[in-house]
């Protein structure tokens, strides 16, 4: 509960097995090219990410992964360790924010017989379990203090102490971290302690929300039909354009999950022939702004289109109005399951503007 082990430490070799990376620009051959476990990094960005991580795999350095949710950072961190040299090690993840403050240190370092009430028998902990491996600690700012003075003594002797013990046990583990809070932030708050922060901060790797890496939306998109595709044994849908121009006008404030969850459900609601904007089921798109990088912005709901593009237009670069006009307008139509007299009501214009836009944006003939 909470912690998920992901390799088997059993076996030798990760549960898994190496990934395949595909780095295609061609976004029409990825669903022909991948498995469904296949890593897709086809933008600049991520292709950028990729290189990073050839570098830094083969070395023990504790890397620190830092992304918004759902950005891949347990997908990253399972990469670092298939290209390591310890690939043949297991790798476990564990979520520090699942466990309460009295549990988490028996969970990462273990214990013995009799350490609390309820200890019947001695239990291996996390980093045991990792040894020979890699150790990926999700939210790591969850952390109480107590156990982050534990963990930075770990990370300097190379040695853990299991709880109700005397006894150093030697561990061999390199541990990648990760957060999806400002862990600086949480330092100068007096949250995080700062030679931990110094000494998990070695190589750090930010990952990129997926609306900053749009050359990964269609092929990930076209990566989760084929993987949902072949779990529903149903056959492959066409992605329409006015679909694919619907994915790219969403901002993802989930990023790759979100992406993920939607390409699942709308293979579960679509006919089978064509994936069209209404299966996709996107979420009113102003509505999603407020809950990414645009916390103070003015849109909380959706308002008509004249006002939310005039306060935005007053408060941002150029080139900004073109991006929110296309994405509120095909953001409303796939909320009106493109329903053209419902849209244009929605956004306070009439339904001949609507059809100009909709026409550029290539929606409609
Ligand atoms: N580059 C990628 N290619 C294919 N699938 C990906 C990629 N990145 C992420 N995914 C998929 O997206 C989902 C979310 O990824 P992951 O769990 O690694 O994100 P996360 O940043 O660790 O999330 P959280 O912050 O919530 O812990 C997973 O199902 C993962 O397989």
């Amino acid at each position: 509960m909470g912690a998920i082990f992901s390799g088997n430490i059993d076996q030798a070799g990760t549960a898994f097995g190496k990934m395949p990376i595909i780095t295609f620009p061609d976004p029409q051959k990825v669903s022909l090219s991948i498995r469904a476990s296949a890593l897709v990094f086809a933008d600049p960005a991520s292709q950028a990410l990729l290189s990073l991580i050839e570098r830094i795999a083969p070395s023990d350095a504790t890397a620190f992964i830092q992304g918004e949710t759902g950005t891949g950072k347990e997908l990253v961190a399972r990469h670092l360790h298939d290209l390591s040299p310890r690939r043949n090690g297991p790798f476990a993840a564990i979520n520090c924010g699942a466990f309460s403050e009295t549990l988490v240190e028996s969970e990462l370092f273990g214990y013995e017989r009799g350490a609390f009430t309820g200890a019947v028998g001695s239990k291996v902990g996390w980093f045991e379990s990792a040894n020979g491996g890699t150790l990926f600690l999700d939210e790591i700012g969850d952390l109480p203090l107590s156990t982050q003075v534990k963990l930075l003594r770990v990370l300097q002797e190379r040695e853990i102490v299991r709880v109700g013990s005397r006894k150093p046990t030697p561990i061999d583990v390199r541990l990648v971290a990760a957060t999806n809070v400002d862990l600086e932030e949480a330092v100068r708050a007096g949250r995080f302690r700062e030679d931990l922060y110094y000494r998990i901060n070695v190589v750090p790797i930010q990952l990129v929300p997926l609306r900053d890496r749009p050359g990964d939306i269609l092929p990930l998109a076209r990566h989760f039909i084929s993987t949902y595709r072949n779990r529903l044994q149903t056959d492959e849908p066409e992605l329409l354009p006015e679909t694919i121009a619907a994915l790219h006008a969403y901002p993802w404030p989930g990023n790759i999950r979100e992406l993920e969850n939607v390409i699942h459900r709308a293979l579960l609601v679509c006919d089978g022939s064509a994936l069209r904007p209404s299966h996709l089921h996107l979420p009113a798109i102003a509505a999603s702004n407020a809950t990414t990088e645009r916390r103070d912005s003015p849109v909380t709901e959706f308002c008509t289109l004249e006002r939310t593009l005039e306060s935005l237009y007053e408060k941002e670069p150029e080139g900004l109005y073109d991006l929110v006009n296309k994405a509120l307008i095909v953001g409303a139509y796939v909320h009106c399951r493109e329903n053209q007299v419902q849209t244009a009501r929605l956004l306070g214009i009439s339904r001949n503007v609507l059809r100009t836009h909709l026409k550029h944006f290539g929606l409609i003939d």
